[in-house]
């Protein structure tokens, strides 16, 4: 698979991309044809320890799914519509919002082509030439983040009698500080391993030793998986690609033009939701226009009012994540993680949800996700609270009774704190 920069092999697909698939009849081709389940995640540590930490119940499990084979599936589907019509090799130079006119350059021959639109959707990216021409209205709200990171994706190949290299029904995972590294399964029983870490680390590997020292250091069962000429060949051939977060407002300009997917709202990779998000978009759009009679002076502004609060909540729980595990500095701060939010759910059961379970594993808004974890870590600190200061009460009335019982047992204990202090010369005044 030819590397293109800045597109990733493989996608992580949950629940909420699984139901947009649904909506269009192509989940079973996706799920049951090609994708990959991942029912834990594989933590591999320096010493080249593995731990798996399943992410629940047997149906908890996230999807490892080829790019190339999900834009077959979906331009074969969209093209058995009679009146769809797919233009290949048109890039979008230029569209006014306001009037649905664009402007296309052919590729190769560079000719200009237009065309008349009663509505343009825009899902063309984090780098989004719709999204370019709506931020020169007034009153149109853009943000974005580079983060320090960026990522490389090398492949793990299969074995020489043809399998798989690594366990394959697992996301695995080399927390590293501020170096990540994960690994998804492909169809062709190939892994794409996917570097996260700082440019300047990228730009401080400049040798194939350097390189191998760095690997050996940090993640030294990748280095026969991947193989020492495959990571050499690789890593000097590509170049790491940049991690954005694009946040902005609204998403569609009067009843013409709408914007979603990462052109919406771009994120960073560490929360594996950035196409489920995009996937969901679609189904909350056609959800609207089914909802408005296909109204859309009503559905566009309606989209944008709705889904706001919660692309919002994905990036920032992405960008939280990133913070979050470069803390994590090898898998048994990760291990120790997880197995705090299992053992709190176990003791508050559905009062208790890791955020990450309810993020990849329901439907609820994300936004609604983020103010459940809030409530949620509000009621364990309060219980915690009132847990420490019923043992502290509990405690001291034991102690108290204990010492009503047994006088004795005061004086003897005030009779040797005197003497330890006689016998420290800190002590004396
Ligand atoms: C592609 C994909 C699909 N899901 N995830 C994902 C993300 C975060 C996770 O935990 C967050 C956390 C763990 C421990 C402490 C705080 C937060 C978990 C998990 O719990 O398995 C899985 C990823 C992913 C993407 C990039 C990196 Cl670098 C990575 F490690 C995994």
């Amino acid at each position: 698979m030819k590397h293109v920069t800045g597109k990733s092999i493989n996608l992580a697909l949950s629940v909420r991309g699984r139901s947009s698939l649904k909506a269009v009849g192509l989940e079973d081709e996706v799920i049951v044809r090609h994708a990959i389940p991942m029912y834990a995640r594989l933590i591999h540590d320096r010493d080249g320890s593995r731990r798996p930490i399943p992410y629940g119940k047997s149906d908890q499990c996230i999807f490892s799914v080829g790019r190339r084979f999900l834009n077959e599936v979906l331009l074969s589907a969209a093209e058995k519509h009679s009146n769809v019509n797919i233009h290949f090799n048109h890039k979008l130079v230029t569209c006014d919002p306001e009037t649905g006119s664009m402007t296309f350059e052919r590729y190769p021959s560079k000719e200009i082509t237009t065309a008349q639109a009663d509505l343009i959707v825009g899902c063309d990216g984090a780098f989004s030439a719709v999204r370019r021409q709506m931020l020169k209205r007034p009153r149109f709200n853009y943000s974005q983040t580079y983060i320090p990171h960026g990522y490389m994706e090398l492949t793990i190949p299969a074995t020489p009698d043809g399998q798989f290299a690594m366990e394959v029904n697992y996301l695995h995972i080399w927390p590293r500080d501020s170096f990540m590294m994960i690994a998804l399964p492909n169809q062709d029983k190939t892994y794409t391993v996917t570097l996260f870490m700082p440019y300047e680390n990228f730009e401080d590997l400049i040798t194939p030793e350097k390189l191998l020292d760095f690997f050996f250091e940090n993640f030294p069962d990748a280095i026969p998986l991947i193989g020492k000429k495959n990571l050499i060949e690789d890593y000097f051939r590509l170049k790491p690609s940049p991690l954005i977060s694009v946040k902005c407002n609204p998403y569609h300009v009067g009843d013409k033009t709408v914007i979603m997917g990462d052109a919406a709202h771009a994120m960073v990779p560490f929360y594996g939701q950035g196409m489920n998000a995009g996937f969901e978009d679609c189904l909350i759009f056609d959800e609207l226009l089914e909802r408005e009679n296909f109204q859309l002076a009503r559905v566009l502004p309606e989209f944008t009012l709705y889904r706001t609060p919660d692309a919002e909540a994905i990036c920032d729980l992405a960008m939280y994540n990133y913070v979050e595990m470069r803390h994590l500095v090898n898998s048994k701060s990760f291990l120790l993680r997880k197995k705090c939010d299992k053992f709190l759910n176990l003791i508050f059961a559905d009062s208790w949800i890791p955020l990450y379970t309810m993020v990849t594993f329901s439907k609820k808004r994300y936004h609604l996700c983020v103010k459940n974890k809030k409530w949620q870590d509000k009621v364990i600190n309060q219980t915690i609270w009132a847990v420490g200061v019923s043992a502290s009460v509990v405690g001291l009335s034991v102690f108290a009774k204990l010492l009503h019982n047994h006088p004795h047992w005061l004086e003897a204990a005030l009779e040797s704190l005197n003497k330890f202090k006689l016998s420290m010369p800190l002590f004396h005044n």
